[in-house]
This record gives structure tokens, C-alpha cells and sequence, in this order.
């Protein structure tokens, strides 16, 4: 699980990113962190991996305190999937990349076998083991790096937007991605700004404002907090706005949601 306590940060320039954040996720859960451009979603999203140490508070990834691992040690626990694919990729074909996570990880060989051609199966890239990343378009190195962090097979995994510059079928295969992992007692926590993405494939909605958690819930709870949300530049997903434009009493987030409403009228 993740425990996170008090949780300062402060960037060498002086800027407060982080400003007393205390978060609990438990194992299974699927969580999106939202919040307008600046709210320190990616500042805390590096702190669950280590690539950032609290300037206060303290960060714990199952059972571990980020403060006492290095970053190595680290990414036995936590996956993370970077925004942009290109800080993330380096090896020269696909299967090395895919392959690298969990041969440093020290996996055995059958394990790891099954864990890579899993990986490229679920992100479509089996057939092109052998291509250069940079010969790939970006839809498809951004499933490139979300196999890297599917093969390592982490209790928790950190996703930074990811399905930015992604396909729709992209899309996709993150949205099954989550939901799997999820179903296996993976922790998942993802950052965000695609509200629809949001509505359909998370349990609980985390909103960052000013460096400070403002809302806390379901995407039904978060979703209609109305003004507080607008004040933390967030619009709800389309679904939701469509639905109030019906005048309907009770908006949906989801196309089920939607579906089933429409249905029982
Ligand atoms: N490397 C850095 N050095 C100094 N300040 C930074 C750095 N990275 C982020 N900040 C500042 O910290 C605050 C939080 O930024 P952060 O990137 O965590 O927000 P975010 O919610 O992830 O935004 P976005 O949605 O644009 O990715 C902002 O004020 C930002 O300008």
C-alpha cells in the first residue's frame, strides 16, 4: 500500500509544490490524481519511486520508507510510467526494453520470459521485438513504455499521463491494463487530465490544488462537487455534462451510468 504523511516538498528554486499532503492507498485500488497544470501532481507522483525525497513528511511504498531506498531498490515496489516516453526509452529494440526491467529486477529466466511476451501482448507489440523504439511512432512508444513497466510486475504502479499521445486503441489497452492489475491486488495510481478516461476506469478521484489535496472520493462524489471543482481547474467529464444538460437530477459519468439512465426513463 501507499501511506503517505504530512508531505512537504519544496523545489531548490523556492517553489512549495507539495504542501502537507497525507494520502492511504490500498492494495487494489485504482486512483486518479487531478488538478489543474502546477497543482504538484507529478511532484507527487515522484516521490512514490524516489526520484524525489520529501523536504518533510514521509512517503511509504508497501512497507518501505522512500527515504531509506535508493531509486534502484525502489523500483522493485514501484513501477512508473513517465508522461513523456522518450525520457524513459533507451534500449535498442523493443524486447530489450521490455526485457530490462525485470532482468535487473533479478527475476528468473521463466519468469521473466512469461512476463515480457505478456507485456507485448497486452500493448499489441507482439512483431516488433526488433524495432528501434525511435523508428516507432509515438502512439506506439508510449506503449512501448508502458510494457517496460508492465514486465516488471510491481506491487504498485505510477502512471504520468498515460494516455497522452496515445491512439484511442492506446487508450484502451491502458484502460484494460489498469483494470487487470487492479483485479490482481496491484496498487494503481494515475496522473491525469483526461476526465473521461478518469470517470470510466478509476475508483477514487484525488484533486490537487496549490500543492494540497482539496477532494477526496468516487468519481460520482468528485464529480458533482460543482464550483470547487471549477475553482480547481477541473471540468467534469463529458458525459456528466451531458447529462446536466438534460436537466437530469442525477448526471453519469460512465456510458453505463449513461446508458442504464437512459433506459430506466
Ligand atoms: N523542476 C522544477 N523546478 C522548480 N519548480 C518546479 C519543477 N517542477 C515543477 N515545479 C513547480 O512545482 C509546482 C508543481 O508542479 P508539478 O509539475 O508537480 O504540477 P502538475 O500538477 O504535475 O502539473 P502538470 O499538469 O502541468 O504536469 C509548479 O509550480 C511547478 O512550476
Amino acid at each position: 500500500m501507499i501511506r503517505i504523511d504530512s508531505l512537504v516538498y519544496r523545489y531548490p528554486t523556492g517553489v512549495t509544490a507539495l504542501d502537507g499532503v497525507s494520502l492511504r492507498v490500498e492494495p487494489g485500488e485504482r486512483v486518479a490524481l487531478i488538478g489543474r497544470n502546477g497543482a504538484g501532481k507529478t511532484t507527487l507522483a515522484r516521490h512514490l519511486n524516489g526520484i524525489l525525497r520529501p523536504t518533510a513528511g514521509s512517503v511509504h511504498v508497501d512497507g518501505w520508507d522512500t527515504a531509506e531506498h535508493t531509486v534502484a531498490e525502489l523500483a522493485a515496489k514501484v513501477g512508473y510510467l513517465f508522461q513523456n516516453p522518450d525520457e524513459q526509452l533507451f534500449a535498442r529494440t523493443v524486447a530489450e526494453e521490455v526485457a530490462f526491467g525485470p532482468r535487473n529486477l533479478g527475476y528468473p529466466g521463466d519468469r521473466r520470459a512469461r512476463l515480457v511476451r505478456r507485456a507485448l501482448e497486452d500493448t499489441r507489440l507482439t512483431g516488433l521485438e526488433e524495432v528501434h523504439p525511435y523508428q516507432l511512432s509515438l502512439a506506439e512508444r508510449k506503449r512501448v513504455a508502458l510494457a517496460a513497466v508492465l514486465a516488471m510486475d510491481t506491487p504498485i504502479l505510477v502512471l504520468d499521463e498515460p494516455t497522452t499521445g496515445a491512439d484511442h486503441a492506446g487508450v484502451r489497452d491502458v484502460a484494460a491494463a489498469v483494470s487487470e492489475l487492479a483485479g490482481r491486488g496491484r496498487t494503481v495510481l494515475a496522473v491525469t487530465h483526461d476526465m473521461d478516461f478518469c470517470a470510466e476506469n478509476f475508483d477514487r478521484i484525488v484533486v490537487l490544488a496549490g500543492g494540497r489535496i482539496v477532494r477526496d472520493g468516487s468519481p460520482d462524489e468528485v464529480f458533482r462537487a460543482g464550483a470547487d471543482l471549477a475553482q480547481a481547474g477541473v471540468e467534469p467529464p463529458q458525459l456528466m455534462r451531458l447529462s446536466e444538460a438534460l436537466g437530469w437530477s442525477r448526471p453519469a459519468t460512465t456510458v453505463d451510468a449513461f446508458v442504464d439512465r437512459l433506459a430506466s426513463r
